[in-house]
């Protein structure tokens, strides 16, 4: 399969794709970049895995996304300390537009996988980009939100002191991706108790465990190489599913009433058009979003959920608003 990351140079593009290269699912990695893609696609070309590495820059995305099943886009500007995600759209929102205008004229049937943020703006501004031109389809756009699915199950088996490989069957994270629109959902009832003490602290960190990496990097950037390995993580979601595995249950963003809104979500999420569930997924698509996780919220993650979808709403509005032509 021919697996195309856009941003390839950066911060999470290098690392995201030493991890891809050596995923036995990819025959082909297509790098691109507006700077030394070529020089990375090099690098990694030496290393003796089966797949064929190639790197393009500056006019070449058409090369570097014709014929790819999977696009990866880690492309734009990161945080510094002080900023919110938000605080990104103005540059990010305009480069995440061109994108996906140009996967949509050269790999319109990819799945796009968008992790450069904001991502509650992004997504919508993908999938209003690609509606526009005609090339929507709804279950090809998918937000990367594994990140904070990472840093819950990281977290969560450290309060408790619980074996972290285990904790992925112990939470997930639904939602946004920022502060309060994230909300981490524990999976066992059980574990609710044991985790009282310290639930509050336990939130807080998932929901501004961002914030944690930007301090520390202190001006250099937010989260690369956790991020990478979080996006490996789902994109080979995507690739087992392309190669015919049945994979549900991985949360990522997704456009709702495009894949199954309708009254069940309506009765229990509102009007909100975008949300991180679980999905499942057929042939790297999502091909249905799993409510049922919102059957067993306990009382605090309802109200969570609450803020997340108040908040959620301005984001998504102006992600929609800048698609169709609103000035920056
Ligand atoms: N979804 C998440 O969980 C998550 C986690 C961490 C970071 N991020 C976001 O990912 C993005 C990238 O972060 P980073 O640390 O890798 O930044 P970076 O600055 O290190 O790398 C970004 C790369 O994008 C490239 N780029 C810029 N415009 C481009 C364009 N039009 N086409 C192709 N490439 C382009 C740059 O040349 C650079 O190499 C940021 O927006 C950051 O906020 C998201
Ligand atoms: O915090 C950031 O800005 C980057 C990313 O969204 C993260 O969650 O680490």
């Amino acid at each position: 399969m021919k697996v195309a990351i856009v941003g390839a140079s950066g911060g999470i593009g290098q690392p995201l794709s030493l991890l891809m290269k050596l995923d036995p699912l990819v025959t082909e990695l297509s790098l691109y970049d507006v700077r030394s893609a070529p020089g990375v696609a090099q690098d990694l070309s030496h290393i003796s895995t089966n797949s064929v590495c190639q790197g393009f820059e500056k006019e070449e995305i058409a090369k570097a996304l014709q014929g790819a099943h999977v696009v990866i886009v880690p492309a734009g500007v990161p945080r510094k300390p002080g900023m919110t995600r938000d605080d990104l759209f103005k540059i990010n929102a305009s480069i995440v537009k061109g994108i996906v205008t140009s996967m949509g004229q050269y790999a319109p049937q990819a799945r796009l996988l968008i992790i450069s943020n904001p991502v509650n703006s992004t997504v919508p501004i993908a999938v209003e980009t690609l509606k526009s031109m005609g090339k929507l389809q709804p279950g090809n756009v998918m937000g990367v939100t594994t990140l904070d699915c990472v840093r819950a199950e990281t977290f969560l088996a450290e309060y408790l002191g619980r074996d972290k490989s285990e904790c992925n069957k112990d939470v997930s994270v639904i939602g946004g991706h920022s502060g309060n629109t994230i909300v981490p959902v524990l999976l066992n009832s059980t574990l609710r108790e044991k985790l009282k003490p310290y639930y509050q602290e336990f939130v807080h960190r998932v929901q501004f465990g961002g914030d944690e990496v930007v301090k520390a990097k202190a001006g250099a950037g937010s989260a690369t190489l956790s991020m990478a390995f979080a996006g490996y993580r789902f994109a080979n979601s995507i690739l087992r599913s392309l190669s015919g595995e049945k994979v549900s249950g991985v949360p990522t963003f997704v456009y709702l009433s495009g894949i199954n809104g309708g009254p069940e979500v309506k009765s229990k999420l509102g009007n909100v058009e975008y949300f991180s569930l679980p999905v499942f997924l057929s042939n790297g698509t999502v091909s249905k979003v799993d409510l049922s996780i919102l059957s067993s919220l306990s009382s605090q993650e309802k109200e969570l959920v609450k803020d997340s979808v108040r908040q959620l709403a301005s984001n998504i509005e102006k992600g929609k608003k800048f698609a169709l032509g609103a000035k920056l």
